[in-house]
């Protein structure tokens, strides 16, 4: 049994370090200290200071909004946890966590954001030199490991929001174990290369790399300080997490600044979405003041509640219609996004509908009140037929637990659960890791290129199924990132492995050099990376409609994405056309000129097609006779190889009513995203010719005939 060490509420505040904050006694300064000393960690700083001293493990439970977040790294950088230049590292299981939080934490230290505080993100970096307190995701710390195997930037490395366990932070936490075994062994003295220890083997395993990632050789007989670690949630099982780590010691912030009324219906409501609308109404009109955070499962289900609220307003007198409502989802341009955390117009209500994006680590300025349907859309995978599903499932304890936090963090806040109390009772704890439902490409591929070998080996908190392992290093087979006895491959391997994308994206790049098409396959790529580049706000759909329409391309998905960025650059840039040097056959040439088609076009989309075709192999779908698709799954043959020799069967899916080739309907696609609703349905698609499947992936397709 870990022990639990109390840390309580005591009556004591200390003086908060204040360096200068504004230049002027601002009332928002003032307001700011204020708010800061009376968070219930602000009176145990310097007891949590010294847990972090003794301890080179600490795990932090603290109610929501108790300051964990933003509070603590500031404790701990004024406490010489960043002396000589080193980091304190915070990373969050979501990006618009990462960076609202480092935009607060840079308020309240009085720099400017991207200074002594910053955040990195992926593909989107405000840090400097001067940093010292990092927020990130997950992931990117990740991804930093494949550079620094070490993390010898860090002093301190704090996993808030690890009762979530995406995959990121399960591997993360696996990683940090060894990385602080190896740290503590290279301070006392043990030198690296020696050392046989099982728990530093993935580090100190390291083969030489020539592919830019630092290596075993370059870190050896180089020092590192010992690396503290911080593992921190309000909803945390606290002693699971403390028996992972060795019997870590655990530590309970007690209290929370205001309190926050639970309120449950009495009955089952047969329809979630109905009570979710009534309840904002009641809300609405009956009680006092302050926003409303509405919790949803995806952004289909926001924009009809949306439009039913916008509807059900014009029934109430013109002064009972000052409501606005601002949705937030993954999949909305960050600006869009960052629309929440904006006040609402005096005297209107702010009704804010959201998916779990905002179920964690954020405060939204304003909110008073929450209503919990209960549900959330989560992943899960079939490794079997390899494919990953979206499905509405009740919500954990803890996830309720942090959406009821999301109020009462200015003030006392009420949450309405839509469910009975006694529902509430029978729902699991904690949500169920990540990593035993998702694909497990990408993470093997991580863990490869990190020296780990033995994946089924690997010390994952909670092991992902056989079965899922065996999959992912299947594909990962496929598309060449592994050699016949399941190492990382010298140098495409390598390569994907380095670039921060999906497998599948990563060989699409690669295989792109030797189709000359690099360029429109590094836009594709990095338009299928950001989130959705099509925008369709439900009052302006037509016009939506039509815009997308200019960039169609009769080819699919892929191609129009090319064009739309090709149109913005050239819009933005006012920049030429580079003309190609490049020799194409003259006759080509001639029917191009003949039929008014830009050859160069012409020439790049086919190179594209064929590159597509030859890492996208994987996910391809032949129509059916009645309009639908079969997609072609692997099947293993031989249970005891894991790479055995493979056959194909068919499922059937459907095109997505958002891709442009809904209706036309080719013969032969590849596509790049596999989602279940009610229907199994593809999305970014491109038409093939069902030949060069047989050409650029003979290991596969030649036994499909
Ligand atoms: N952007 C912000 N605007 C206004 N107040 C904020 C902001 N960020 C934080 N706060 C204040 O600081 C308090 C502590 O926030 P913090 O994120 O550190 O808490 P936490 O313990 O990490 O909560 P959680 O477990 O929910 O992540 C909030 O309750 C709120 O009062």
């Amino acid at each position: 049994m870990p022990s639990v060490a109390e840390v309580s509420n005591s009556t004591h505040n200390p003086k908060l370090h204040s360096k200068p904050f504004f230049n002027d006694s601002s009332s928002r300064r003032q307001k700011i200290l204020q708010q800061r000393k009376s968070l219930p960690i602000a009176s145990v700083e310097k007891r949590l200071v010294e847990e972090v001293r003794k301890n080179d493990i600490l795990i932090i439970v603290g109610e929501t909004g108790s300051g964990k977040t933003t509070q603590l790294p500031q404790f701990l950088f004024h406490a010489g946890f960043c002396r000589g230049g080193k980091l304190i590292g915070v990373t969050q299981p979501r990006r618009v966590a990462a960076v609202t939080v480092a935009k607060r934490v840079a308020e309240e230290s009085g720099v400017e954001l991207g200074q002594r505080v910053g955040y990195s993100i992926r593909f989107d970096d405000r840090t400097s030199t001067s940093t010292r307190i990092k927020y990130m995701t997950d992931g990117l710390l990740l991804r930093e490991a494949l550079l620094d195997p070490y993390l010898s930037r860090y002093s301190v490395i704090i996993v808030d929001e690890a009762h979530e366990r995406t995959v990121h932070t399960d591997v993360l936490l696996g990683l940090l174990k060894k990385v602080q075994n190896a740290r503590s062994k290279s301070a006392d003295g043990h030198s690296n290369g020696n050392n046989k220890n099982a728990d530093s083997d993935m580090i100190l395993d390291r083969e030489n790399d020539t592919n830019g990632i630092n290596t075993l050789k370059q870190c050896q007989g180089r020092k590192f300080p010992p690396l503290k670690l911080i593992i921190m949630s309000a909803s945390l099982d606290a002693r699971g997490f403390s028996e992972y780590f060795g019997c870590a010691k655990a530590v309970h912030v007690q209290g929370r600044q205001f309190p926050v009324e639970i309120l449950y219906t009495l009955y089952p409501e047969p329809d979630f979405l109905d009570a979710t609308l009534i309840t904002i109404f009641q809300v609405h009109l009956d009680e006092a003041p302050g926003d409303i955070l509405v919790f949803l499962t995806g952004q289909e289900e926001i924009e009809s509640v949306e439009r039913l609220v916008q509807e059900r307003l014009l029934q109430l007198p013109e002064a009972s219609r000052k409501l606005v409502t601002v949705p937030i989802f993954s999949s909305l341009p960050s600006e869009q996004q960052m629309k929440v955390f904006a006040p609402a117009a005096a005297g209107f209500r702010k009704v804010i509908l959201a998916t779990n994006i905002a179920e964690t680590s954020v405060t939204i300025p304003g909110i008073k009140y929450v209503i919990d349907p209960g549900f959330v859309k989560a992943r899960s995978y079939d490794p079997v037929k390899g494919m990953e599903s979206l499905i509405v499932v009740p919500i954990s304890k803890a996830q309720a637990l942090q959406r009821s936090g999301r109020a009462g963090r200015e003030g006392p806040g009420r949450c309405f659960r839509l469910y009975p109390e006694n529902e509430f009772d029978k729902l699991e704890d904690s949500t169920k890791p990540e990593i035993k439902r998702c694909n497990l490409s990408n993470v093997i591929l991580q863990l490869k290129a990190l020296g780990v070998d033995d994946i089924i080996g690997f010390d994952f908190m909670e092991k992902p199924s056989r079965a899922s392992i065996i999959k992912s290093l299947e594909q990962l087979f496929l598309l060449g990132a592994l050699t016949d006895d399941c190492k990382l491959s010298d140098p495409v391997g390598h390569q994907m492995a380095r670039l921060p994308l999906d497998p599948i994206y990563s060989k699409a790049l690669i295989v792109a050099g030797q189709f000359n098409c690099l360029e429109e396959m590094l836009i594709t790529v990095a338009m299928l990376s950001v989130e959705s580049i099509f925008f369709a706000p439900r009052e302006k759909l037509e016009e939506a409609r039509n815009a997308m329409k200019s960039f169609a391309s009769p080819d699919g998905d892929h191609l129009t994405l090319i064009n739309v960025y090709r149109a913005s650059d050239e819009f933005l840039e006012k920049r030429k056309m580079e003309i190609s040097k490049e020799k194409t056959e003259k006759i080509r040439r001639k029917w191009c000129k003949d039929n008014f088609i830009n050859s160069r076009s012409l020439r790049h989309a086919q190179d594209i097609h064929r590159c597509l075709a030859a890492s996208f192999f994987l996910n391809a779908a032949l129509k059916q006779p009645e309009g639908t698709y079969s997609y072609l799954t692997i099947t293993l043959v031989s249970s005891t190889q894991p790479i055995g020799r493979a056959l194909a069967s068919g499922q059937v899916v459907q095109i997505h009513p958002s891709s442009v080739l809904f209706r036309a309907k080719p013969e032969c696609i590849v596509f790049n995203e596999l989602i279940q609703t009610n229907h199994k349905y593809i999305r970014n698609i491109t038409r093939i010719d069902y030949l060069w499947l047989t050409e650029l992936a003979p290991q596969y397709y030649t036994m499909q005939n």
